[in-house]
């Protein structure tokens, strides 16, 4: 596939740069009336319109004047494996009641987990695989899913089993995150360590076993899961080969943040509070701050310190957090303008958020995230733009005209 006149070839870092810190972020590489030759799955080559050599001028192409090629979005946060969506919180929320007090009502988590646990397996895939479609089609090529909503060994796995098929049957990288530790079940409201030692013992066991996780994640925030428990888990996943991604500082300054970085965590995600100690932790770390604006948006709560973050040299993602609880949307687009709007990051810092340093969220940054030479084709091509900073700047509106996966035209 040959894309030629391209208003703007975007994200062209060197195929080796796999995370952008602090000021790096600020500079996202633009080629403008540009040509770029797909070979198979992979970027074969690109350069400028006006010194396009004839044996690859002669191809058929697709021409995309007045348009602009992004590297694909990638998601690195997200829980779109659920039963049932919960807009009766959404009301519950407008009525002024809290997140913890929808939480102790029965709702949240372990709402989800109830409906879950009645769901089948095809029920589950159905569902999401729907979720994920359209999420594809806003523009993300590479995602994270997380477990969760099980809280059981035969709900969690089942929950696992869904990721697995979604993996097998969509052409984009997704990786399993176990997160069992998302609350505890009603059953182990009183013994906190029997649902821990149910995690450790029997769940991470058949998990490693039969490979159908990546990562172990830990919600650890006041009323969910202590430091110490979080450690505890953390060390346990890591036995089983599961490097961490953690929910911290989402609703309190908890040491969550001290403690996924003390285990090497790939990611600390949310952030929503922080201070300077958190900031400090991260500083010898390789540990990247995933911001989640979308949900902050929906539950009112504050934004993540992106400029912070950025000048303290750390690197910042963006991703969706969607989930049906705190954050009932996967649309990356609307995150990458909370991230200008919302976290004032410029859209050059947003936009490599939601690529590059997305893709080192997922341990994928080798081979997506940017366009260059030899990387995967997940890509996208606008409408016709006036400007980068126009995709961020028309929120709520799709400029995602063509999607490309693996260099061929996904449709949905
Ligand atoms: N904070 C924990 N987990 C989700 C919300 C889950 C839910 O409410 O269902 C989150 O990332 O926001
Ligand atoms: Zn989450």
């Amino acid at each position: 596939m040959l894309i030629t006149n391209i208003k703007g070839l975007v994200g062209l870092h060197p195929k080796e740069k796999l995370v952008l810190r602090g000021s790096e972020m600020s500079n996202l590489p633009v080629l403008e009336n540009a040509w770029l030759l797909i070979e198979n799955d992979l970027i074969k080559d690109f350069g400028e319109m006006d010194s396009i050599p004839p044996s690859i001028s002669c191809l058929p192409s697709t021409d995309a004047v007045d348009k602009y090629v992004f590297p694909s979005w990638c998601d690195s946060h997200s829980h779109i494996v659920f039963a049932a969506s919960r807009e009766e919180e959404f009301v519950m929320k407008i009525q002024g009641k809290s997140y913890e007090e929808i939480a102790s009502a029965g709702g949240g988590i372990l709402n989800s987990a109830t409906k879950l646990r009645e769901a089948t397996e095809d029920d589950l895939f159905e569902s999401a695989l729907v979720r994920l479609n359209r999420m594809i089609l806003n523009g993300t090529g590479a995602l994270e899913i997380k477990s969760g909503y099980g809280l059981s060994v035969e709900s969690e796995i089942k929950m696992l089993k869904v990721i697995r098929r979604l993996k097998e049957n969509f052409p984009i990288p997704i990786k399993a995150t176990f997160l069992a530790a998302h609350t505890y079940p009603i059953e182990y409201k009183g013994n906190h360590q029997g649902y821990i030692d149910l995690i450790i013992d029997e769940m991470l066991p058949q998990i490693a076993k039969e490979n159908l996780a990546d990562y172990i994640d830990v919600f650890c925030e006041k009323g969910f899961f202590s430091v110490e428990e979080t450690d505890q888990i953390l060390k346990a996943g890591a036995h089983y080969g599961l490097k961490p991604k953690v929910h911290a500082n989402q609703l309190s300054i908890s040491g969550a943040v001290e403690i996924a970085v003390k285990n090497n965590a790939v990611s600390v995600d949310h952030l929503e509070e922080t201070n300077a100690e958190t900031i400090q932790s991260l500083l010898n770390s390789n540990t990247i701050v995933t911001l989640l604006p979308s949900c902050s948006f929906y539950l009112g709560i504050p934004f993540g310190n992106a400029k912070g973050f950025m000048e303290a040299n750390l690197p910042v993602a963006l991703a969706s957090d969607y989930n049906p609880g705190s954050t009932p949307s996967g649309n990356m687009n609307f995150v990458v303008s909370l991230g200008c709007i919302k976290l004032k990051m410029l859209p050059e810092q947003a936009i490599n958020a939601a690529t590059l340093n997305g893709a080192a969220a997922l341990e994928l940054s080798g081979d997506f995230g940017s366009i260059a030479i030899g990387k995967k084709a997940n890509l996208f091509i606008t409408k016709p733009m006036p400007s980068i900073a126009y995709l961020p700047y028309s929120f709520g509106e799709t400029q995602i005209e063509t999607v490309i996966l693996n260099g061929e035209i996904y449709n949905g």
